[in-house]
């Protein structure tokens, strides 16, 4: 096993952590990729979940004898259909009542830490966590840092300007990317959705409450990417900013141990030219119209190339095959599959014909896109998206967005036209993403860069537990 030396290791080795993120796999992902990177250590890891969840995790726990799966039983709440255990599977009129459910299983996991008796405690929304005492609580944010930078540090005070489209549009004082604004018309509607309740608060309240109580806040990010950001988080936060970076799993399960659902992706892949097949994936919470779906996929229609979309069946829609225009699933035969299930996402995107991804650019897609060599066109749909987007499309230069009125409806001539822009070799725009976006791909695929954070983080968290 890899450790840095014999004192860290037997540290490491006595280190247990319990892991409690938000109901969501864009959350369970992330915080299962720290769990083996600490795992990888000796550290060991008691992850709590829905047992739902852990069914489609197991197979990325790299290390069972050292991570755990504990079950959280999601109790009913009046609004929520039965059974509903993920963020997944609820539209998102109902999310309210999900953090509702969340928050009532805060006696289980009471339970669970006395039983357990953990060092630290990683969690992400469940606010509530750090005043259960007898650890040391580490909020693990996994959105986009420019996210949290923009909206929520402690001399930001959103909440008294909630009604101010104005105000909800400026930066903080002292934030350090001016390429970095909400339009108008994003602030309108992402504002009321900061301020909606969600549960016994708004999200705003939860959000800024869940970090002001955490002992430390850790990031997953690299300061050769978001520096200037996250040096204006560690002066706007009084207590240790720790780094993870990205932790992305370096390449997907070998062959052999594909699974055959995994494996249909894969042959599937393997029909088509190098970097010449567009992906498209909006994550595991987001459902769309069914207008705009339609427009969608005759979007890819229209740009002639191979494509494959993994989208949710659209609201209203049992299936995306009821939702697929007339006459679409003929003319796109053998070029074009459109798939409402879960896909291996990282698999398609490492595979070498994947050459472009159009995304929502939620926090574990922008990962993932960086990491791989495809391009990059955004279509993001939540103001942390949006945030996210502007991020790599002014500051990395790496993406483009699709262009979109107030409405922000997406054209098929729109969404054809970016896929074009990016995937035709030939064209200057084309080159510069490459360019840039192969810079951020070798940092991303350094061991070293890796090691090295992972080794400062674990640090961190040594001086964390020494303190008072
Ligand atoms: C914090 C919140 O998490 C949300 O997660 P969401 O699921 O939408 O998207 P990702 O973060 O890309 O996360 C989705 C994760 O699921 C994986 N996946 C998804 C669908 C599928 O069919 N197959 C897969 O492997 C994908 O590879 C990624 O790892 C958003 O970010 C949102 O912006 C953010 O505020």
């Amino acid at each position: 096993m890899d450790n840095p030396g014999d004192d860290d290791s037997k540290q490491q080795q006595q280190l247990h952590v319990v892991m409690y993120p938000w109901i969501a796999y864009g959350h369970w992902i992330p915080y299962l990729h720290l769990s083996n990177k600490l795992a990888e250590r000796g550290v060991r890891v008691s992850f709590l979940l829905p047992k739902s969840a852990q069914v489609r995790l197991d197979k990325d726990n790299r290390y069972p004898h050292l991570i755990r799966f504990f079950p959280v039983a999601i109790p009913h709440v009046d609004g929520l259909p039965p059974g509903v255990e993920t963020n997944s599977d609820v539209a998102s009129h109902l999310v309210g009542h999900l953090f509702s459910a969340f928050d009532k299983t805060k006696h289980q996991v009471q339970t669970y830490l006395t039983d357990l008796n953990p060092d630290l405690v990683f969690y992400d929304l469940a606010h509530w966590l750090p005043a259960l005492g007898g650890f040391k609580s580490v909020r693990y944010s996994i959105v986009q840092p420019v996210t949290q930078a923009f909206f929520l540090t402690p001399s930001r005070e959103l909440h008294k300007e909630k009604n101010s489209v104005e105000a909800f549009m400026q930066p903080p004082p002292g934030f350090p990317s001016p390429s970095i604004r909400l339009k108008r018309h994003e602030a309108q509607r992402f504002a009321p959705f900061l301020f909606s309740k969600f549960g016994d608060l708004s999200f705003y309240d939860r959000l800024t409450t869940s970090l002001r109580e955490a002992d430390a806040i850790a990031v997953r990010s690299y300061r050769e990417i978001h520096g200037p950001i996250i040096d204006y988080l560690a002066q706007e936060y009084t207590k240790p900013l720790l780094l993870t970076g990205p932790l992305l799993p370096k390449a997907s399960p070998a062959a052999d141990h594909q699974s055959p659902e995994d494996e249909k992706w894969v042959s599937w892949l393997n029909k088509f030219e190098a970097d010449s097949v567009v992906y498209c994936g909006f994550g595991s919470q987001t459902t769309i119209d069914k207008d705009q779906f339609q427009e969608l996929v005759l979007g890819f229609e229209l740009t002639g190339l191979p494509f494959l979309v993994a989208l949710k069946p659209p609201h209203g829609c049992a299936t995306v095959e009821e939702a697929l225009p007339e006459g679409f699933e003929e003319r796109v035969q053998g070029r074009g599959m459109v798939n409402g299930g879960w896909v291996p996402q990282l698999q398609i995107l490492q595979h070498p014909s994947t050459g472009c991804f159009v995304s929502h650019c939620g926090g574990g897609s922008v990962w993932e896109s960086l990491a791989n060599d495809c391009q990059i066109v955004l279509i993001p749909l939540e103001f942390e998206q949006t945030m996210g987007a502007r991020f790599l499309i002014e500051e990395l230069q790496v993406a483009v967005e699709v262009e979109r009125g107030e409405s922000m409806w997406v054209s098929k001539e729109s969404l054809s036209k970016a896929i074009k822009q990016v995937m035709d070799g030939g064209s200057t725009v084309a080159g510069g993403l490459k360019r840039n976006h192969a810079k951020i791909r070798a940092l991303l695929s350094s061991k070293d860069t890796e090691h090295t954070y992972m080794d400062n983080f674990i640090r961190g968290l040594g001086v964390l537990l020494e303190s008072n």
